[in-house]
């Protein structure tokens, strides 16, 4: 489904993403990991075409798009949560997912405007699907509270179901389980599994071990802007340059799972 091919991305003289190559399977949980600085928010932001490559290329569906302005990549099927949360605080939940949705109507940003005033046939169907996906990750009862009301947990759960309201080929969330409680971050894991088996893609930059060993089918490591590793969740676990690139140091590997974890 995705191919990254050789990409390197400098600023300046930083060196954000150094010759890293990876692909991403359809169907599958992948997760992209690193030290803070490592250069992951980098690559999601030549995969949503945010920024373009120095060099190297970017293949989604066999379609090359690391040339394409960001709104000709979104309608290709690929969507994208924030790490600083991005929905309207002032509309409701459901006004942010309908928002969310036009992409897949025939209505144009300013139909849909239009729709949120009620002046289209399409509205009850538009806003019938909106609360569907509000009941797919448990936010129907808050369908009509303005969103800047909301507690982080569920500010998350609304940006991943407005991203998911798009009905992406490949979703990427950027640390969606940041700042949540346990309890919290295990209902996302098993929401992130619901919607891949629904039939999205979902490639994962995160933090929290615990979610990433846990969902993941194959884990990318990268480290000062390089690939590192790369593999299933216990052979990361297991890898000494990923421990070292964690710690800075040479441990035990039993030990920095634990840490880690
Ligand atoms: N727009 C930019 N201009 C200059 N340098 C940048 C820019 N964006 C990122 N960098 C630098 O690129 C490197 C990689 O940053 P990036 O944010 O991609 O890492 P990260 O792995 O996402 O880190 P974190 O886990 O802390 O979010 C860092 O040295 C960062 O300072």
């Amino acid at each position: 489904m995705l191919k990254i091919d050789s990409i390197t991305k400098k600023f300046g003289g930083i060196v954000a993403n150094n010759e890293v190559s990876f692909t991403v399977e359809d169907g599958q949980i992948v997760g992209l990991i690193g030290p803070n600085g490592a250069g992951k928010s980098t690559m999601f932001n030549m995969i949503s075409s945010i920024y373009q490559p120095t060099t190297g290329s970017i293949t989604f569906l066999g379609n090359r798009i690391d040339k394409l302005p960001a709104y000709q990549v979104a309608p290709l099927g690929i969507s994208r949560t924030f790490q600083n949360i991005q929905v309207f605080k002032s509309m409701t939940v459901i006004e942010n997912v309908m928002v969310g949705q036009h992409m897949q109507t025939k209505t144009n940003f300013s139909g849909m405007v239009s729709l949120l005033l009620g002046s289209r046939s399409e509205e009850k169907l538009v806003y019938d699907k909106a609360m569907s996906y509000l009941e797919f990750f448990g936010l129907e009862n808050l369908f009509d509270q303005k969103a800047a009301s909301l507690s982080l947990g569920k500010l998350r759960l609304l940006e991943f179901a407005r991203a998911f309201a798009t009905q992406p080929k490949l979703l990427l969330l950027d640390e969606i389980a940041a700042g949540l409680n346990h309890k919290e971050t295990l209902e996302m894991s098993e929401l992130i599994t619901k919607v891949r088996d629904s039939g999205v893609t979902i490639l994962v930059v995160e933090h929290d071990m615990d979610l990433v060993m846990r969902i993941c089918e194959k884990i990318i490591v990268l480290d000062q802007g390089t690939k590192i590793a790369e593999g299933t969740p216990k052979e990361i676990q297991e890898n000494e340059a990923v421990i070292t690139a964690y710690l800075g140091a040479d441990i035990d590997s039993s030990e920095i799972m634990e840490a880690v974890i």
